[in-house]
């Protein structure tokens, strides 16, 4: 009944669990002196002074279940404090590759829902399960010194609510288990159809998916009722021993003495046996939610990842020699080998040859390559190359609020600074005139053009100031002037750093230092533009039909 895994889990929890249990036995104590003060007054003398205690025991069980509801709080704050920050350090290990392995909105519903259930666990029913074991003893103690057999009797029925617990759990970790996975399988479709709503409507698909998810949400409610049922049933049972247990008890009571006041004090104090026993059965049913999200939480947590190596580089250079590579079993590069020491390298190919491939093993996304790929002699999958590198991509994202906070996450300087960037990109003016750096982002910068866009977070990029940029695709599908502008800084900045630029429009490129042409995850030719031109192969029929292609369009 207990997850020992889960519990130790978070240990700085277990203190509070203790002083839980230590405050309820206090109350229960309370009780018992309070019920004798009432049943001694009402059958046997009438004194101002047991009135008194009952009050004084009264008001101590009040602050002491008080304190208990405290504990109860502090552990599920620390409990699901733990949780969440060890998640979202381990994700921020494991890197865009998570979702090879989890859908995001299984780890958003796993994170927030999952772990709130699981406070459950923690704040009640680990404290509920060591009170309950308590408590009987306690009052078994207590009754036997007056009735032994009715005590006798009470305590060999309180077992009978954990053997219900346990009879079905096994039945209900499996059904819990299928509910989680309807329950992430729905919120996954339904964030995908929200984030494609756009796409959908276009494609006049809506009513398509609309009825999809309504299978999926009946398939829900159905495994939902199956769960509520297994709980409505299983603590049916467990009042009927609760109940019964007492009844039985009380008779053992009525039938056992003569002595009203002991008679009296059995009767009253025989649900106690059962209530914290009857409570730690409906706790079970909500921590037995957190615990089939516990496992699934785990797997992430205990997902194994190479610890990356903090490294203090001088000179930063990039090395690839014979790099394979497959996100699955089928192998995307082949063996490549390249060099970029400085200026502007360009890497360009026909869609797929692996381009992309290129700059997520260069920003250490994904490890399981073999081959060698280095930063300055370094293998790129043993160290953490952030503090060196920066990737702007078209999936760059800006966050919603204001541009300052949006450009201070690159580098914590002056507003004069974050202006001059802004200036060079060619963008000050335009920010300037939407309320300078407080002017507001939306989620995703969806209140700005593309070449807006791209220009915002080129200048943050340009902020963070590392050693080698990795541009993939940074100016497509933007308007030409931003193009241009952006190349021109990015030409700029290759004098001083190490850009290796990703680019569909070769005419980019001519300019750069070394281009490399990849063709289905081969290098197949590199040099200059002129020499990648005079070889007369790949690159030079890319380049004339793109050439063509572009004169044609103008
Ligand atoms: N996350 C992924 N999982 C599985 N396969 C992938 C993944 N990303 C890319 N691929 C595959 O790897 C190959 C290379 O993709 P990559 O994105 O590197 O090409 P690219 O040259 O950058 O293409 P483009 O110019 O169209 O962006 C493609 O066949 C693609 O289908």
């Amino acid at each position: 009944m207990i997850n020992k895994k889960l519990l130790f889990s978070v240990r700085e929890s277990i203190p509070f669990i203790k002083k839980n249990v230590l405050y309820q036995w206090i109350g229960l104590v309370c009780n018992v002196l309070s019920t004798a003060c009432l049943c001694w007054i009402i059958t046997r003398h009438r004194s101002i002074s047991l009135v008194g205690i009952l009050f004084i025991c009264l008001i101590l069980r009040y602050i002491v279940n008080q304190k208990a509801i405290e504990m109860s709080y502090e552990s599920s704050h620390i409990v699901k404090e733990t949780l969440r920050s060890r998640l979202y350090k381990k994700l921020s290990k494991i890197g865009n590759s998570y979702t090879n392995e989890w859908s995001t909105a299984e780890i958003v519903q796993l994170s927030t829902e999952g772990i709130e259930q699981l406070e459950t666990y923690f704040a009640s029913y680990i404290p509920q399960f060591f009170y309950s074991l308590i408590a009987p003893m306690t009052l078994f103690i207590v009754i036997s010194f007056m009735n032994f057999k009715a005590a006798l009797v009470l305590l060999v029925c309180v077992p009978l609510i954990p053997m219900s617990i346990v009879f079905v759990q096994k039945f209900a970790k499996r059904l819990l288990n299928r509910y989680w996975g309807q329950y992430t399988k729905l919120g996954d479709s339904f964030l995908e159809n929200l984030q494609g709503l756009t796409t959908l409507k276009i494609y006049e698909a809506d009513g398509y998916y609309h009825k999809k998810m309504n299978v999926e949400s009946e398939n829900f409610r159905k495994i939902t009722m199956r769960v509520l049922t297994m709980q409505l049933n299983s603590i049916t049972v467990m009042d009927l021993v609760a109940y019964g247990g007492s009844a039985l008890g009380i008779v053992f009571a009525l039938t056992g003495t003569n002595d009203l006041f002991q008679t009296l004090f059995i009767i009253l104090i025989s649900a106690e046996f059962f209530i914290p026993m009857r409570q730690l059965g409906s706790y079970f049913h909500i921590a037995m939610n957190g615990m089939a999200a516990s496992d699934k939480l785990f797997a992430i947590l205990e997902k194994d990842i190479q610890e990356k190596q903090a490294v203090d580089l001088k000179d930063c250079f990039i090395s690839a020699s014979n790099l394979h590579f497959g996100y699955t079993d089928k192998e995307v590069l082949h063996g490549i080998c390249f060099n970029a020491n400085k200026g502007m390298i360009g890497f360009v190919g026909e869609s797929g040859s692996g381009k992309s491939t290129i700059a997520s093993l260069l920003m250490g996304q994904y490890t399981n390559y073999s081959g060698e790929l280095k930063l300055s002699g370094y293998e790129i999958k043993d160290i953490n190359v952030y503090p060196y590198m920066t990737l702007v991509s078209l999936e760059s994202y800006l966050f919603s609020g204001n541009l300052r906070d949006n450009l201070a996450m690159a580098k914590d300087v002056s507003d004069q600074e974050m202006n001059i960037v802004l200036e060079k990109v060619g963008i000050f003016d335009y920010v300037n005139e939407q309320g300078g750096l407080n002017m507001r982002i939306l989620e995703g910068g969806k209140n700005l053009s593309g070449g807006q866009r791209q220009r915002l977070v080129l200048a943050r990029a340009l902020l963070k100031d590392s050693p080698i940029y990795i541009m993939d695709e940074a100016t497509s599908n933007i308007d030409v002037e931003s193009e241009n502008k952006i190349m021109e800084v990015l030409y700029e900045l290759s004098k001083e750093k190490l850009v290796l630029c990703i680019s569909h429009r070769l005419a980019n490129l001519v300019n750069a230092d070394h281009i490399y042409c990849l063709k289905d995850g081969n290098i197949v030719e590199s040099g200059s533009h002129e020499e990648l031109i005079q070889q007369n192969g790949v690159y030079c029929e890319l380049f004339n039909t793109q050439e063509e292609l572009e004169r044609y369009g103008a």
